[in-house]
């Protein structure tokens, strides 16, 4: 089913980003140039027609808002916490659950015009997608100033990345704290910690994927799939968010199955497939191949390939195929899916994730799934 998105733009790097953008050095970027500004201004034009139908309790201006502190800052957007909206009779309504996302204040001229756009089609797919439980609310969206758009979102306690690092990390470096009030020894200590944190790292992935396989389900392809772009909520729920890559497949751009035309590169470097990073066609299985590093990255809490420079990177992984040690104690299920969701083959890759079923029920972790049940 597909959910119908204009085409697509890319968007402005960020540190980790190698999405393709205008290239200067290219013979044709002028041209290149020009067609880009237009597919954004039309995206613009387009989605100012969808801002001024949306519904009127979401059409804010700027100075009707309290704008509170600054949650964190990406590429083109930056996000602010919401104190409260006044309504038109004066009073204020109190939204400390929700953030407004904008356009940083630094962006100007055809950047300002691809951040529009990018934030236009962030909201495209948002409106169509943001119904299911483990993907980010889109509240409300609104104009800033006379060409500028804002969102209203789910506010977020912390990324999937803080959980791997700040809270899952220190965890485990003192997993032979004995938290049980069994008396165990010191051995079944640290393997009850390391269980335990391991049910707790699979049940948010599970979360994680089943908002990935809705997209998929949808035709839609995220192609940014990192712990960066996950959100905890303040009720523990992973969500989905930041839609700047997401791309809806369309069947004029399908070369076969699973493999469309689309812009190559595009993507954060270690999370990219080889298919991608070779400028192949590519399709879903390239979310398969980043959720997997990502499910490596939660598991070892380790940067992946933090070993290789880029340009070991693009050597050992991209162009042959060599990926991050697996642990041969982790259960075998998960050995297996970690094998087949990086293969350098995308056919070989589970369809669909890593369903809510194939990662339930390992058999190491199934008794605590159904106690949470
Ligand atoms: N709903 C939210 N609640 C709290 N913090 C948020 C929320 N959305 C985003 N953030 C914070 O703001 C940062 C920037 O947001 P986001 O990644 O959406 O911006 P972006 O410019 O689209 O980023 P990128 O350059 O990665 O595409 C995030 O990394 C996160 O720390």
């Amino acid at each position: 089913m597909g959910v119908g998105f204009h085409d697509d733009v890319d968007l402005i790097p960020d540190k980790r980003t190698v999405s393709s953008r205008i290239d200067s050095e290219s013979k044709d970027s002028s041209r290149r140039a020009k067609m880009l500004q237009q597919r954004c201004m039309d995206s613009v034009a387009k989605m100012r027609e969808t801002f001024k139908n949306s519904r009127p309790i979401l059409q804010h201006r700027i100075s009707q808002l309290e704008i509170g502190e600054t949650l964190g800052r990406g590429g083109f957007g930056e996000v602010h916490s919401l104190r409260s909206i006044s309504s038109e009779d004066g009073e204020h309504e109190t939204f400390t659950s929700m953030a407004l996302k904008q356009i940083r204040g630094s962006l100007y001229g055809a950047q300002r015009l691809q951040a529009q756009a990018d934030l236009a089609k962030e909201a495209e797919f948002l409106r169509a997608l943001s119904t299911h439980p483990n993907i980010i609310t889109l509240h409300s969206t609104g104009i800033i100033g006379s060409p500028d758009f804002f969102l209203v979102m789910d506010k977020l306690e912390k990324t999937f990345e803080d959980m791997i690092y700040k809270e899952w990390k220190p965890l485990y470096e003192q997993r032979d704290v004995n938290n049980s009030e069994m008396k165990l020894s010191k051995r079944e200590i640290k393997k009850e910690n390391t269980r335990n944190l391991m049910i707790s790292q699979i049940k948010l992935l599970i979360e994680v994927c089943s908002a990935y396989s809705f997209l998929h389900d949808n035709l839609v392809l995220f192609r940014d799939v990192k712990p960066e772009n996950v959100g905890i909520d303040f009720d523990g729920v992973a969500k989905v968010f930041d839609f700047g890559l997401a791309r809806e497949l369309k069947e004029e751009e399908q070369v076969s199955k699973d493999e469309y035309k689309l812009t190559p590169q595009t993507g954060s470097r270690v999370y990219m497939a080889p298919e991608v990073f070779t400028s192949q066609p590519y399709g879903l299985p390239y979310d398969v191949y980043s959720f997997s590093i990502m499910f490596w990255e939660t598991l070892t809490m380790e940067t992946p390939y933090s070993n290789l420079t880029k340009a070991q990177h693009a050597n050992f992984a991209m162009l042959n195929s060599r990926r991050p040690p697996i642990d041969p104690k982790w259960p075998k299920n998960i050995q297996q899916l970690l094998t087949s969701g990086w293969s350098r083959d995308p056919s070989k890759r589970p369809i669909n994730f890593m369903t809510t079923d194939q990662l339930a029920f390992f058999p190491c972790l199934a008794p605590a799934f159904a106690v949470s049940a």
